[in-house]
């Protein structure tokens, strides 16, 4: 009988194409992402040795990091300019698919795989981006790399990889109404802190996991790089099945049927070992803030602001006082006493159209206090149209938020959109770090919900209770 395996070992098995001992393998590439920011000197690179994109079918360039989300055919930021302009002319000079500004398919990367099928169970997907683990809510073996693997997947299709250790990411129990999976990979990070997926690739399983939507799952896996872990996947499963069909990159008609049933049986054995396992309840999870200047720095809404001489160890202490003033915060106090200047819903971790959607469903005809600027920008394009379609972009404009044009925006401040210093942002992105959102820039981590119901309260607010 041959040995239970993981899923993660699975796709490593079928991927690999050489392996010594102790060494790491040579991954074969089913999808290579590409983005403006990480990729000019890998083309370079290539042009310099003479080189040529080795399977332009698959790879897929988009842009996101540098694009203005204002309407406007002028990109007054040089640096970006160069940076577009330059993946225009790889894309046409290597034979790259991309989808530019103006183009109906543009957006975040880690947004356009999946809306666009290329994204699929089993698959080794790259891209030169940390938060390519959100692919892998697919079933799919997704990791970031750095330019130079970008250049090597491009003329090799292939990447080293060291063989990951396997977590299982197990998290039972039920979410409560307006809890979300935003709110579950914060609580996560929080009890187990920003390194316990260091070394390991993350299978998140259990009944609150398999009961969550696409949009959910992607959520989870985004942020696995938040809590150290190279990848995290979920398992294929009808849900999976369900978003792809129809999708413009996944396979048509009988084709479809087989890699159904292909991905479906994509399933970790019962009786295989992971290095490690950790758990969580989802029951008792309720909607989260961050505090800090790191994900695992984040308290329920209920919760009051971390005490520095409350601190286990000298070290935590510092940590704790060095945040708060970062964060402008005073210990002991409520989370939900502090006020906010700005809202930013967006990002590869939540600005899907399930994200807008219920982000709009909080509005109920109420307003966004007038202390506090917000603005909402979509996924991509094919978000964009869809929830134009539903009418959302009236909801927020009409309850004063901006409606923007697709791209990671406020998320990292690259592009025009920064939260100017020492102001607090409510975000629903995935990173706290200073500076992240602009210098000095303050930065709450929280769920699309949470970022409505503080945008019209002009401070947080424990959305269960928020009617
Ligand atoms: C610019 C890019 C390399 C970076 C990443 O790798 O994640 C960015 O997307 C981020 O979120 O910080
Ligand atoms: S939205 Fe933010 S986290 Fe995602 S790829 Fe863009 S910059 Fe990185």
């Amino acid at each position: 009988m041959t040995q239970p395996k993981t899923i993660i070992e699975k796709i490593w098995d079928k991927n690999v194409v050489h392996e010594e001992e102790g060494r790491p393998g040579l991954l074969y590439i089913d999808l290579h992402l590409v983005h403006e920011v990480t990729s000019p000197q890998a083309f370079e690179g290539l042009r310099l040795k003479g080189r040529t994109v080795r399977q332009p079918k698959l790879t897929f360039a988009t842009m996101d990091h540098n694009v203005p989300t204002v309407h406007t055919n002028v990109i007054k930021d040089e640096i970006s300019k160069i940076q577009m302009d330059t993946l225009r002319k790889n894309c046409e000079e290597f034979g790259v698919p991309l989808a530019g500004m103006g183009h109906e398919h543009q957006g975040i990367v880690h947004v356009i795989g999946p809306e666009l099928g290329l994204t699929q169970p089993g698959k080794t997907i790259v891209c030169g981006d940390s938060h390519t683990s959100t692919h892998g809510a697919f079933g799919a073996l997704a990791f970031g790399i750095g330019t130079s693997e970008v250049e090597h997947v491009l003329s090799t299709q292939t990447v080293w990889q060291q063989k990951p250790r396997t977590l299982n990411v197990k998290i039972d129990g039920k979410l409560g109404t307006g809890v979300t999976a935003k709110d579950l990979i914060l609580a996560l990070i929080a009890k187990y802190g920003v390194n316990f997926g260091t070394g390991y690739v993350i299978e998140y399983t259990g009944e609150a996991i398999r009961s969550l939507s696409m949009e959910g799952r992607m959520t989870i896996c985004n942020m696995s790089i938040e809590a150290g872990a190279r990848a995290g996947l979920v398992g294929p499963d009808e849900t999976t099945v369900k978003f792809l069909e129809g999708r413009l990159h996944a396979p048509k008609g009988d084709t479809f049927e087989e890699a159904k049933k292909m991905w479906l049986s994509l399933q970790t054995d019962e009786g295989a070992s992971y290095d490690h396992t950790v758990t969580l309840n989802a029951t008792d999870v309720e909607p989260q803030v961050t505090w800090g200047t790191n994900p695992a720095q984040c308290i329920p809404i209920n919760g009051t602001i971390p005490n520095p001489d409350q601190a286990k160890t000298e070290n935590d202490k510092n940590e704790i006082k060095h945040s708060l003033k970062y964060m402008g915060l005073e210990a002991d106090v409520k989370i939900t006493d502090v006020p906010i200047e700005h809202v930013f819903i967006g990002s590869c971790t939540n600005s899907r159209l399930e994200d807008l959607i219920q982000a709009a469903s909080i509005i109920k005809g109420r307003k966004v206090n007038p202390s506090v600027s917000a603005i909402v920008v979509p996924g991509s394009q094919t978000v964009k149209r869809k929830a134009e379609e539903l009418g959302l972009d009236r909801q927020f404009i009409d309850a004063g938020f901006e409606w923007r044009e697709p791209g990671c925006s406020m998320c990292l401040a690259m592009n025009g959109d920064a939260v100017p210093p020492n102001e607090r942002c409510a975000s629903t992105s995935n990173r706290n770090f200073e500076g992240r959102q602009g210098a000095d820039a303050r930065t709450h981590l929280v769920s699309p919900e949470m970022a409505t119901a503080a945008a019209i309260a002009g401070h947080f607010v424990d959305v269960r209770t928020f009617n």
